[in-house]
């Protein structure tokens, strides 16, 4: 007899990633669905889905259901949520029975959606299934002390949520979730790039811009990136060159929406927990944490020592993870929540 192995699953709005109890993480995909517009049928999800952006026919559309950080598109954040955990209970040929799913979501989603979340992970083939807010799975996954007595804060930084939270005992003490992330950087350079060159580039293109020379202090980086665009004057592609510089004054305001939401939360944390985070730091973890220099910038910004977590795109994920060994205490907490917002 094997026994059943959990799985904890990062539902984020760029990508989204299953652990397996006893394995690590056995998937790792985007959050992206293409379908059919007349019929609704699914044509493919995850990677293949992706290379789909702005490459549709008018028949097929690919669609990110968690785009703006929250569930936009519910029915089909269900059927991708279950095709990936399908997927991903494949990867292990001795499943023996059902496993149980916790599941991390950006923390501005409503109750109503969580059990929606819930449902279709039991719909998928789950015994149980519960939630973990996102900074909460990001700040257990990066190794912080989250159930002991002293101020532990994370800043997380997704596709398309920033989500800041200080952490004591278990529980968040404050927070804030923004609607800024690698998407709002994305969006910048494109702009940057209509505006200055007078060139239309995609969302793919921007991304690959931000990864491969992006910088959040402007100058520090140096470097080059040859990119395709359309010419709005001549409405014919063109193929120019954009240098790291360049990328960092695109960025820059966004970046600055980033730090400010890190300054209002550490203004709004007890002064013991303040002290705590000024000898440990403020430990970044998602994809943005990767940007180069932001953690020099939120230090030289906020005079505080800021560290990038180890592999952080993978943090919330491993936090789910690691949360499936409390999995009963979640049980109980959400149970308690269900009840209390039932009297309210
Ligand atoms: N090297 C890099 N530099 C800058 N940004 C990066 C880098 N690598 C990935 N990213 C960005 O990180 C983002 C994805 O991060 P992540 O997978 O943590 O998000 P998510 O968990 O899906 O989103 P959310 O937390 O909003 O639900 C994308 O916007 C991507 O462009």
């Amino acid at each position: 007899m094997f026994s059943v192995r959990d799985m904890g699953v990062d539902l984020g709005t760029a990508n989204t990633l299953v652990y397996v109890k006893g394995k690590g993480i056995v998937l790792r995909e985007p959050s992206v669905v293409a379908m059919r517009t007349d019929t609704g049928a699914i044509e493919a999800v995850g990677t293949e889905a992706k290379q789909m952006i702005g490459r549709t026919p008018g028949n097929i559309v690919a669609v990110r259901p968690l785009k703006d950080g929250v569930i936009a598109d519910f029915q089909t954040t269900s059927t991708m949520l279950r095709h990936f955990i399908r997927q991903a209970m494949k990867t292990k040929s001795n499943w023996s029975g059902k496993p149980r799913v916790m599941i991390s979501v950006p923390s501005g989603i409503t109750a109503v959606e969580k059990r929606a979340v819930e449902d279709a992970a039991l719909e998928a083939g789950a015994k149980d299934a519960q939630t973990i807010e996102e900074p909460m799975a990001a700040a257990i996954g990066a190794g912080l002390p989250v159930g002991e007595p002293t101020g532990s804060m994370v800043v997380d930084i997704g596709g398309g949520t920033t989500e800041v939270a200080i952490i004591s005992l278990g529980g968040i003490v404050t927070s804030r979730s923004i609607r800024v992330a690698g998407d709002e950087l994305d969006e910048a350079i494109i702009q940057y790039i209509k505006k200055s060159y007078n060139l239309m580039i995609g969302e793919r293109t921007a991304e690959e811009l931000k990864i491969q020379i992006g910088t959040a202090i402007p100058g520090l980086e140096e470097g080059q990136m040859d990119i395709r665009g359309r010419d709005l004057l001549t409405g014919l592609p063109k193929n120019f060159t954009v240098n790291a510089k360049e990328i960092g004054e695109a960025l820059s305001d966004t970046v600055s929406s980033i730090i400010e939401a890190v300054k209002v939360t550490l203004e709004k944390s007890p002064p013991e927990l303040a002290a705590d985070i000024m000898d440990r730091g403020i430990v970044l973890t998602g994809g943005g944490a990767l940007l180069r220099h932001l953690d020099k910038r939120l230090s030289d910004e906020t005079g505080m020592p800021v560290v990038v977590a180890e592999n952080p795109l993978d943090c919330v994920a491993v936090g789910t993870g690691k949360a499936l060994d409390n999995y009963d205490v979640y049980r109980r907490r959400s149970a308690m929540m269900r009840k209390a917002q039932g009297r309210a």
